[in-house]
């Protein structure tokens, strides 16, 4: 069915329950004449059509709930609270949502909500439950404690599917087993703590930063680094550089127009596939209604298009490596991914699915990272200067750092990981419950909530990441000292859950070390050749500019010089356009 569009297949679903009362109707008129010679107009048979839709749905509604209730009282639990919009299924909620996703801050609105209903409640939107929670216990449920009751599950992966494919992010039982344990043994310290995997791609770089700082322009952090973070992924993942940084990167807002640029195929790719990525997040939000938008057409067609073609000489270029001889010679430790993967399977789409997958995990979530990093220390100038004091210190000004530098450097894993927990590089994640189930409430009085089977249960780690009462009084502040200082035994130590950038449990990111290594030894490279960085946002287009009506909303939102913005993952709207100086010895 793949000519298709969701919105067709969803319709054509819908359409025999949709008919049913239609056909009641017109069998009951069909006796009535043939049996008993009763005639019933066609006028009348059209009307109770159209009114028998509504009560089929209304009927289903009622069920459902009489259902729960019942369910919920024989296992001594009550309903999580449900949001109250004004228009009925929630849809203002919904639409608020959406809007917000689009045009604000990360997770705006949802502050209130939790101060009115909780921090557990149910969204209910379009009739449907969806459970939202910012709390560490139920995350820890989820993530490990009843791992096996919460998959990603149908919802998410038809929401995913035309991007994700079956890859590790969007399978669950068998096909999750199956992917994971495909990738897992490339991730073992030997490979993931090579540094030649990313040491020409951060050279490159840090010498692109530096002529256009020469040349006193401001650079698009955020461009730059994913260009590192794509460059060097391909490289690892797949032995093969896409190149992104041979292109020119781009000129500040105002001088762009002056000077002829020209889009590469990695660039396209890049673009195809963010887009790609903003509509099946937004799918997700809008629930079982998405696929009414796209009765059309899939929306993530054309830039799966431009994605696929990216790929697909990827993928040729593995198979045909893998038939011939030298690969087979290789050790484990200058094997790729792929030439790992094409060991295991030459199913082109098995290939396809998890290599890009794995390039989401990897190439997106680092640069994220990064970027957030490096705003985060232009406006924290004394939080930069102690980093590169530390950094000077243990690895000097031109050397290439270690392992063992990067393990000794305490204040650059604190740095980082305070960057995570402020702009958590995957920051709402859902799974969908097996069976139904309770999670014990915050109140020992009440009686615990009643999860039904079959639930999007989404959890908010950017929200969880800035509670006050689980970070203390200063959560909002970036001060990375937390993660060093009492503050880290009085909240952490105690209470783990509360910092889960990376998950837990068995879907735990595989990546996790790699990330730390890769992201270290990029922010060392560019700490010793830049001495200061400071925001330009003259260079940023004016719309993708921080509105200033945030200034008045109260929480981080009113001190937020970018803007933060989400797909699947965490992104600079418009771009994070520094100045940089180059240190003075360089
Ligand atoms: C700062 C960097 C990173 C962060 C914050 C991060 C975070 C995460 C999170 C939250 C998940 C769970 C997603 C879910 O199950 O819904 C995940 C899964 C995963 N990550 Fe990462 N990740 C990072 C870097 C990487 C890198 C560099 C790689 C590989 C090169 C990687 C590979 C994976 C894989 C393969 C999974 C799937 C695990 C599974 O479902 O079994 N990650 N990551």
């Amino acid at each position: 069915m793949a000519f298709l569009t969701p919105g067709a297949i969803f319709l054509s679903r819908c359409l025999v329950s949709l008919l049913l009362p239609s056909a009641v109707i017109a069998g009951t008129r069909f006796i009535l004449k043939t049996q008993f010679d009763i005639f019933i107009p066609i006028w009348a048979l059209v009307t109770g059509g159209a009114l028998g839709i509504p009560v089929v749905i209304i009927a289903q509604l009622v069920w459902a709930e009489i259902y729960q209730r019942r369910r919920a009282a024989a296992l001594g639990a009550r309903f999580v609270p449900r949001v109250v919009g004004r228009w009925p299924g929630n849809i203002d909620v919904l639409i608020d949502a959406i809007e917000k996703m689009r045009n604000s801050y990360p997770a705006d609105g949802q502050w209130d909500l939790m101060k009115h209903y909780g921090t557990t409640y149910n969204f209910y939107l379009t009739w449907e439950d969806t459970i939202m929670t910012y709390d560490p216990d139920n995350i820890k449920t989820i993530l490990v404690n009843d791992f096996p009751n919460y998959v990603k599950g149908g919802k998410f992966r038809k929401a995913m599917a035309s991007v994700l494919g079956t890859g590790v992010f969007n399978s669950d039982g068998e096909m999750w087993k199956f992917h994971r344990s495909m990738t897992r043994p490339f991730f073992v310290k030997d490979v993931t703590s090579d540094f030649d995997k990313f040491d020409r791609h951060a050279d490159i770089a840090v010498e692109k930063m530096k002529e256009r700082s020469r040349a006193g322009y401001a650079i698009d952090f955020q461009d730059v680094i994913s260009r590192f973070t794509l460059d060097s992924a391909t490289e690892f993942l797949f032995g093969k550089n896409v190149d992104s940084l041979a292109d020119d990167l781009p000129y500040p807002h105002g001088v762009a127009a002056s000077h002829k640029m020209h889009s590469s195929p990695a660039e396209q790719f890049s673009k195809a596939f963010t887009h790609a990525q903003y509509i099946v997040s937004e799918r997700s939000k809008l629930g079982w209604i998405w696929p009414l938008l796209e009765i059309f057409e899939d929306r993530t067609k054309e830039p799966m298009k431009v994605v696929d073609s990216f790929l697909e000489p990827l993928v040729q270029y593995a198979i045909e490596k893998h038939d011939s001889d030298d690969v087979k010679e290789k050790d484990e430790h200058s094997e790729t991914l792929l030439d790992h993967l094409v060991k295991l399977t030459t199913d082109r789409n098995v290939l396809k699915d998890e290599l890009l997958n794995i390039l989401l995990a990897g190439r997106d979530t680092t640069a994220s990272t990064l970027t957030s990093v490096i705003y985060l220390l232009a406006i924290n100038p004394t939080v930069l200067d102690r980093l590169r004091e530390e950094i000077l210190t243990c690895v000097g000004t031109s050397a290439k750092p270690t392992y063992d530098d990067i393990r000794e450097m305490k204040y650059l894993r604190a740095v980082l990981n305070e960057t995570l927990r402020l702009f958590p590089p995957v920051p709402f994640d859902v799974r969908q419950t097996v069976h139904e189930t309770t999670w014990p409430s915050k109140d020992p009085t009440e009686k615990p909530m009643y999860i039904p089977a079959g639930t999007n249960t989404a959890y908010a780690v950017f929200i969880m990441h800035r509670r006050t009462d689980l970070w203390g009084p200063d959560a909002l502040e970036f001060d990375p000292d937390r993660f060093l200082d009492e503050r880290a035994q009085k909240y952490l130590v105690h209470n783990p859950f509360i910092f889960v950038p990376f998950n837990a449990g068995p879907r735990i990111c595989l990546g996790q070390q790699f990330a730390y290594n890769e992201m270290s030894y990029m922010l060392i490279r560019i700490l010793q050749n830049f001495s200061t960085i400071t925001l330009d946002i003259d260079a940023q287009s004016p719309e993708t500019r921080v509105p200033a009506s945030w200034a008045k909303v109260p929480g981080r939102q009113s001190i937020e010089r970018f803007w933060p913005k989400v797909h699947l993952t965490m992104y600079a709207h418009g771009g994070l356009w520094v100045k940089m100086n180059l240190a003075g010895y360089t």
